[in-house]
């Protein structure tokens, strides 16, 4: 007899992540994470959020954190995904006056206002667009391009998620109030449950904006989490 075909989820041991508002219990086979956005634009001085005025002094924290918290997700087989956020040189992606995106994105009204930085914001192939060389993909990563805060409108995340049999997705990256909090609303309506690691994500804005940010999704979303938290945790499934 043959052994026929079998949808291949590993057995693997569930481990018990802590976080508020009550401890998840994931298998590690079905969890991803995710690092949002961690491209010279949203972490470095002199990238896109720095000259347009928003805060980045706490980047830097947020970059070791996703560092230690894609170690501990590799180690234990769990798949690390990038969002890198942006469009082409010609910003054609970025929509024009009939797009809210040419309206609202800070990066397109900074170019309108400062020519000079025409064609260097999010443009990809600059080094606004590029990721931070701290957290550069390891070989089994999987960066994922998008043009709108959400990663999962208009990509090809969720096929990349479902054919890994993922249901659980451990966000971090920057900024909580946009492009993690966007994805991972957009990942909860498609009933992925979506966990924060809130020492490895930085808002852009005032503090109110990370600590709303986090209210909504321990609330109403999902689940949050710590770095030291998911390291711990994960361990405990390692064989
Ligand atoms: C403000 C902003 C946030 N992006 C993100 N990655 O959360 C933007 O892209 O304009």
């Amino acid at each position: 007899m043959t052994a026929g075909y079998a949808p291949a989820t590993p057995e693997r041991i569930p481990f018990v992540l802590p976080a508020k508002p009550e401890p998840i219990r994931l298998n590690p086979a079905e969890t991803a994470l995710i690092i949002v956005d961690m491209q010279n634009a949203y972490a470095s001085a002199g990238g896109y959020l720095d000259i347009a005025g928003f805060d980045i002094s706490e980047a830097s924290a947020c970059i070791a954190g996703i560092a230690t918290a894609a170690e501990a997700a590799r180690k234990a087989g769990i798949p690390v995904l990038y969002f890198q956020n942006g469009w082409d040189a010609d910003y054609i992606e970025a929509g024009g006056p009939g797009s809210p995106n040419w309206h609202k994105s800070n990066a397109l009204k900074a170019m309108r206002k400062k020519p000079e930085l025409q064609g260097k914001l999010l443009a990809k192939g600059g080094w606004d667009y590029a990721l931070v060389d701290a957290l550069a993909p390891q070989p089994g990563d999987i960066v994922v391009p998008k043009t709108r805060y959400s990663g999962f409108f208009n990509t090809n995340i969720d096929s990349m998620l479902r054919a890994r049999s993922v249901r659980n997705i451990v966000f971090t990256g920057i900024a909580t109030n946009v492009c993690v909090e966007s994805s991972l609303r957009d990942a909860f309506h498609l009933e992925y449950f979506g966990i924060v690691l809130e020492d490895a994500t930085h808002a852009a804005g005032p503090d109110f904006a990370q600590k709303a940010a986090l209210y909504n999704i321990e609330t109403f979303f999902g689940w949050v989490s710590t770095v030291a938290d998911f390291c711990g945790a994960v361990g405990q499934s390692e064989d």
